[in-house]
């Protein structure tokens, strides 16, 4: 395991729920902001959008991503495309966020895609599945930044009990594993619960492995 070119060592988390292994204030609150700044510099090049469902219903959180992969979702349906939806080329994955991933995935593979959600106020994630990525071998890694959210963590299927936790501003979890196809979603978070964004709201980050 040591030796196996895949693996890089980790250090443990603070909790494990269900598999999903969660550092509590992984990122002290200078290095929230450094990456904060980062990602702004993402939405810049590759502008935040409201995604739609294949319904035409509209998403209550807005998307952008970076790396070779961006997650989009519109009538056609929802996949990983090579381009923002004006066209431009998504921006490289922020060296914060990428030294995220290296830190706690475990894994030795770079993750090319680096999707970033934005929570205002009353926005929420429905339960489900990470599931359009070729190989579930490949952690998720997941990094909350500003106002705090409500977090559930379920089953591989989409019935039986679920456990929710708040997830707040630094935190890292990692679902990887047994854990990698468990539902989860965010109920709702705690609007102006921090002072990291101006405008309120929360960040969240998702690294993948998506080819
Ligand atoms: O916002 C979160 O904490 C989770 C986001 C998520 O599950 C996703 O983008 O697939
Ligand atoms: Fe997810």
């Amino acid at each position: 395991m040591a030796d196996d070119p895949e693996t890089r060592p980790f250090p443990r988390p603070d909790l494990i729920v269900r598999g999903f292994r969660i550092h509590e204030g992984f990122l002290d609150p200078e290095a929230q902001a450094a990456m904060v700044e980062e990602l702004r510099e993402v939405a810049r090049l590759a502008p935040f959008v409201t995604p739609e469902t294949r319904f035409g219903k509209k998403m209550s959180v807005r998307m952008t991503s970076a790396g070779s992969h961006g997650w989009i979702s519109d009538r056609r349906g929802y996949r990983y495309a090579p381009a923002h939806p004006s066209g431009v080329a998504w921006p490289p994955v922020p060296p914060s966020v990428a030294a995220v991933w290296d830190a706690v995935s475990g894994v030795a593979r770079a993750p090319d895609c680096c999707l970033i959600n934005y929570y205002g106020e009353g926005a929420r994630m429905g339960l489900h599945q990470d599931r359009d990525e070729a190989d579930f071998k490949w952690p998720v890694v997941s990094i909350s930044l500003g106002d705090e959210g409500l977090f559930r963590i379920g089953n591989t299927t989409r019935e039986g009990s679920t456990e929710s936790i708040w997830l707040r501003s630094g935190d890292v979890v990692v679902m990887g594993g047994e854990a990698r196809l468990t539902h989860h979603g965010v109920d709702r978070i705690r609007y102006n619960s921090s002072t990291l964004l101006p405008d309120g709201g929360r960040i969240n980050v998702t690294l993948r492995v998506v080819t």
